[in-house]
């Protein structure tokens, strides 16, 4: 059987969603899903207006029916839904109620097992009570701490009969590896509905799920990836992912079109002391970033000398609360310098704080190994333990602003597209 890949429209306005299903359906995807959030934003009419729209097109309402199984059945389907999708937690009085509405209605019912204690042992029950098509699901909020769905798509796929559907943050390489594991449906949502290029992005996935064996990417180690993720993010996503915590207060980058990302040595010295800054560069290991706490913005512990040694213990970069000099040789050396100011003023080396300590920086706590990013907008501090959950979360803001990007390329503005009138706060 051919896998079907269903779009996963997780988007607050009918007219976009409408929009971005026509570009989807060039790049070949199969199944419709009116997503939780726009049938939350629209009600029934987002399910009229798809099914107006994509006639062809089976189309699936993401009603996440936790109770009142049948009545919530019927009003999908006789909005036009040809399968309705019911939490797997819900009661089974509400998941065999919703399934005698579906045989009633003609349409076909999916249990999603998101948030599931044991969702092995809820699938074969859901398999037992007759539910056409198990969902194996990890939530949006739960990819960004690092859950991926595939690995229990294997674990279930051999000990149920119904067709398996796996969602949860799929890209091409974890698409085609659910197919391997015996996925008949793969819903993708923000890989698709947020990239600049939707068509593209679906023949992808296309690509991927028809020929799975050559998707096969080296997994990065955890380390890695946020690394990579918050190489390719702006400081301004990461602080629109914290909800605006992290950031740096008068903190600038001496260099420009700069950009540094690593896990943070600290520094406490007093002002203008350098000893325990140059001291740090032999502490520190390649790919660390060298966050000093000087409190002068007249007295510089830092300077090219300090810069030259860093570049050759491959250290990423350094942030100075407080001055540094020698800016044309830092500008020289190109490692990305962050600090208040530039002076000529150097202090003594009296000896005077502490290496990895925790300290204060631009109004930041910053304990070592926090991740440190810093880019032409300033320096972020992302706490280590929740660097992953902040990196991802940070990519899906960015991916959400390169397709709006788009929408407004092809014309009109910022607040019309998102009718930023309708979602002010009523009084
Ligand atoms: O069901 C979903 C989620 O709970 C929001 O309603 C998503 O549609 C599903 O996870 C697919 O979207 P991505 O994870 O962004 O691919």
């Amino acid at each position: 059987m051919k896998t079907i890949i269903q779009l996963a429209l997780d988007i607050l306005e009918i007219d976009r969603a409408v929009q971005i299903a026509k570009e989807a359906v060039k790049g070949d995807i199969d199944w419709i899903e009116i997503g939780t959030p726009l049938i939350k934003s629209e009600g029934m009419d987002a399910i009229r207006t798809l099914r107006k729209s994509f006639p062809g097109h089976t189309i699936v309402a993401d009603m996440k029916i936790a109770d009142t199984g049948s009545l919530e059945v019927e009003m999908a389907a006789k909005a036009g839904a040809d399968i309705v999708m019911v939490m797997a937690t819900a009661d089974d009085s509400t998941i065999k109620d919703a399934l005698l509405a579906a045989r009633k209605y003609g349409v076909r019912l999916m249990a999603d097992l998101i948030s599931t204690p044991k969702p092995v042992q809820r699938a074969q029950e859901m398999d037992r009570i007759g539910v056409d098509i198990i969902n194996i699901h990890m939530g949006i909020d739960q990819q960004m701490t690092g859950k991926t769905p595939v690995d229990l798509v294997l674990e279930i796929a051999s000990k149920i009969r119904a067709n398996i559907a796996v969602a949860g943050g799929l890209d091409e390489q974890t698409a085609a590896r659910s197919v391997e594991a015996g996925a008949d449906i793969v819903i993708v949502g923000g890989n698709i509905i947020r990239s600049d290029n939707v068509t593209e992005a679906s023949k992808k996935i296309r690509r991927s799920v028809d020929n799975p064996q050559l998707n096969q990417a080296k997994k990065l180690d955890m380390d890695e990836e946020i690394r990579k993720l918050f190489m390719e993010i702006s400081t301004p996503n990461i602080s629109d992912a914290m909800h605006r915590q992290g950031a740096m207060k008068n903190i600038k980058p001496m260099l420009n079109d700069t950009k540094m990302v690593g896990p943070a040595v600290t520094v406490q010295t007093f002002e203008g002391d350098w000893a325990k800054t140059v001291e740090a560069i032999d502490e520190a290991k390649e790919g660390n970033v060298i966050v000093i706490y000087n409190g002068s913005s007249h007295i510089a512990p830092w300077g090219g000398l300090a810069t030259q040694s860093s570049l050759n213990r491959g250290i990423a970069g350094i942030v100075v609360d407080g001055a540094v000099r020698d800016i044309e040789e830092i500008r020289k050396i190109g490692l990305p310098v962050f600090a208040t100011s530039n002076v000529p003023n150097a202090g003594d080396p009296k000896g005077f704080g502490e290496v990895n300590a925790l300290i204060n920086c631009g109004g930041q706590k910053v304990k070592p190994g926090d991740y440190i990013i810093g880019d032409d907008n300033g320096v972020v501090v992302v706490p280590a333990e929740r660097a992953y959950e902040i990196a991802r979360r940070a990519k899906e803001v960015q991916k959400t602003e390169e397709r709006l990007f788009d929408e407004i390329r092809r014309g009109g503005t910022l607040s019309e597209i998102l009718k930023l009138k309708k979602w002010e706060k009523q009084k």
